[in-house]
């Protein structure tokens, strides 16, 4: 039994009007406001109004900056404010992906405008924190409206669907469905990043009705995104929270391959959004030495990490399965070993803390710094979140910050 959101975006949609919907259908104000703080600083303000949107009642999420903001960011510099935000960056990753694309760029190199902005990137964390908050383990979402003619933006007057939003639908079911610009790319990353699948509203009890209204009320159709949860599979949204999850296996046993090229090969998979990814040593026909790689991937990446592994490796073939995967809640805390904060994974279940595991890049930078063995500094960074009350078998009492 999961927690399921099923996005209804047969009208467009936008990263505010996500944010709307998911508010709208109870997500708390507050929790969202923090994980947006973590990442911005606390330099916008997140306020919620009621409009009407083709007359129907919506939340519109306004994001109002606090401070002044430099409008452009590359990758990297949104990658280094999100620091732990994993589902954020998944979605960062697909937009500067797609704009790499579309501008024959690397990822690392886009320079985001519009995408780039401080709202953008609280309805990107805000989104984010709102699924937690509602206790959303999985998603899905039907057919998207991408609009027709054209919008301007600061690429100058663009077709619509946007070049970016034309590239991120790719795979997914879309129309037309209207005048004008109905989805973003960020709108459409968040989708991609979030949904496992483009289906009908799949059975489930329903629990929650949220809907978000997007900037303009347009003539013809209601300029809103609908979020529709509930507990899949014929479950009750009293039951408590699951953490059960889909996931797809993709394996490939490779004989002719330069050795060197592996790790690149691993870490570039796991850059991309696979939850793991290995490689075990085999004899295969002919008594040939070689290697079953296998990657561990949410649905929604499937394909992409399986098009990166035939562009990566020699391989002719990649078999796919679908997995049950039963993950612990996750979340992330800081503590200061020295005068440096070290970043610590903490996962828990039911409100009991399970694993309390420091990140290792901090502990290995920190050591680099010190000169110390790491091991030591590991010793210091558990000692660090003992202290700050992250104890194995012991009540979470520590605010985490969403993983
Ligand atoms: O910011 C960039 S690079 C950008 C690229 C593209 C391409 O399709 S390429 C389009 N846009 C337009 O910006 C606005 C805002 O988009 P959000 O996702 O931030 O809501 C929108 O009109 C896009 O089509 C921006
Ligand atoms: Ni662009």
């Amino acid at each position: 039994m999961t927690r399921h959101a099923w996005i209804d975006a047969s009208a467009g949609i936008a990263g505010d009007m996500l944010l709307g919907a998911l508010l709208d259908a109870g997500a708390s104000l507050g929790a969202v406001q923090s994980a947006v703080d973590a990442v911005s600083g606390g330099t916008v303000r997140i306020r919620t109004r009621e409009v009407t949107r083709g007359g129907l009642r919506a939340l519109k999420a306004e994001v109002e900056p606090l401070a002044d903001d430099p409008p452009h960011r590359t990758w990297h510099d949104i990658r280094g404010l999100l620091k732990n935000a994993d589902k954020a960056t998944a979605v960062f990753r697909r937009l500067a992906e797609a704009e790499g694309r579309v501008h024959g760029i690397e990822a690392g190199d886009v320079h985001f405008h519009e995408v780039g902005a401080l709202d953008a990137i609280a309805d990107v964390v805000g989104c984010c924190a709102a699924l937690d908050d509602l206790g959303v383990t999985t998603v899905s979402a039907g057919p998207v409206a991408l609009g027709s003619g054209t919008v301007r933006s600061r690429h100058g007057r663009l077709p619509v669907p946007a070049p970016a939003v034309a590239e991120l639908a790719k795979g997914w079911q879309v129309s037309a469905g209207g005048d004008g610009e109905l989805a973003t790319p960020t709108g459409l990353a968040l989708l991609r990043a979030f949904a496992r699948a483009c289906e009908p509203l799949p059975s489930m009890t329903l629990d929650l009705v949220g809907v978000g209204a997007g900037a303009r009320d347009l003539a013809g159709h209601a300029n809103v995104v609908r979020v529709l949860v509930g507990m899949a599979e014929g479950g009750t949204a009293t039951e408590p929270e699951k953490t059960e999850q889909t996931a797809v296996l993709l394996e490939t046993n490779v004989d002719d391959l330069d050795p060197r090229l592996w790790p690149g090969i691993l870490a570039g998979l796991l850059h991309r959004g696979a939850s793991d990814a290995w490689l075990v040593p085999i004899v295969m026909k002919k008594g040939r030495p070689a290697h079953t790689l296998s990657v561990l991937c949410p649905p929604a990446l499937a394909d992409t990490l399986r098009e990166q592994i035939f562009r990566d490796t020699s391989t002719l073939g990649i078999r796919h399965s679908p997995y049950g995967k039963v993950a612990l809640d996750r979340g992330f805390a800081d503590v200061t070993v020295g005068d440096t904060r070290v970043v610590v994974k903490v996962a828990h279940r039911d409100g009991v803390i399970l694993q309390v595991m420091p990140e290792f890049e901090d502990v290995a930078a920190l050591a680099r710094r010190q000169d110390r063995p790491e091991r030591l500094v590991l010793q210091d960074a558990l000692a660090a979140a003992l202290d700050a009350g992250l104890v194995v078998g012991a009540e979470l009492a520590v605010h985490l910050r969403p993983s």
